[in-house]
């Protein structure tokens, strides 16, 4: 079995328990709180501003030239086709640009960029994409379930939502990089693949938390 599927099935617990989130469940019954979403999408933005910085750490780091143009058409979706998402759904909650970008993380969105940046700075590019994957993978199954769902991706706030991480081009950038994966693992010693299992496990859960902090709203425990 290939890398990225051992993981997949291993892993496959804490993966449901996070696509059963309330936040996941209640988007696609349409009944998410719009509060609710509207933090999440100030806290997504500010997280892909730091999670496309790693396309860009790994095209420095790719050994060829074939993978860093590849890296460098992920860097250009995120901040231009994803992003713009985000940057739509501002303007509908009526949130500026600047605003969003001025932003104050949350704790869990400091916590997690900050691992995967340190993970692609110091790593390997099969570690940087095992850091990565969980993001790319997970959103593509969340939003091809949701799609399948009767209506939702029709939904006045939240199908846009679900059309852009159930679309064929999203669904190919994942694709893209679990290929990586599994090109860049094939005949490694089973105690780098620990490793890698173990980063891949780490930011599994930390999309958790994500989703978590957008439900509770949870900021610092005293603001200022
Ligand atoms: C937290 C999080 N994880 C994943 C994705 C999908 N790129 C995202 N937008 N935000």
């Amino acid at each position: 079995m290939k890398f990225s599927g051992k993981l997949h099935t291993t892993l496959q617990p804490i993966w449901r328990n996070n696509h059963n989130h309330p936040f996941v469940v209640e988007m696609g019954k349409g009944s998410l709180d719009k509060e609710k979403f509207r933090f999440f999408m100030v806290q997504d933005y500010l997280y892909l501003i730091e999670y496309a910085k790693l396309f860009a750490i790994g095209a420095t780091k790719s050994q060829d030239v074939k993978t860093m143009g590849q890296f460098a058409k992920l860097l250009d979706a995120t901040m231009n086709e994803e992003m713009a998402l985000h940057r739509q759904y501002a303007e509908r909650f009526g949130v500026s640009e600047k605003e969003l970008e001025e932003a104050s993380p949350s704790p869990v969105t400091l916590a997690y960029t900050h691992y995967m940046l340190h993970v692609g700075q110091s790593g390997s590019v099969s570690e940087l994409v095992a850091a990565l994957l969980p993001c790319a993978w997970s959103y593509r199954e969340i939003g091809r379930e949701l799609a399948a769902i009767p209506g939702a991706a029709d939904h006045p706030l939240y199908g846009e939502w679900i059309r852009m991480y159930s679309s064929d081009e999203f669904g190919q950038t994942a694709q893209w990089c679990i290929d990586l994966l599994d090109e860049l693992t094939a005949g490694k010693p089973e105690n780098e693949l620990a490793k890698l299992e173990e980063i891949f496990l780490t930011t599994t859960r930390f999309e958790y938390l994500f989703w978590d902090m957008a439900y509770h709203k949870t900021m610092w425990p005293v603001s200022e």
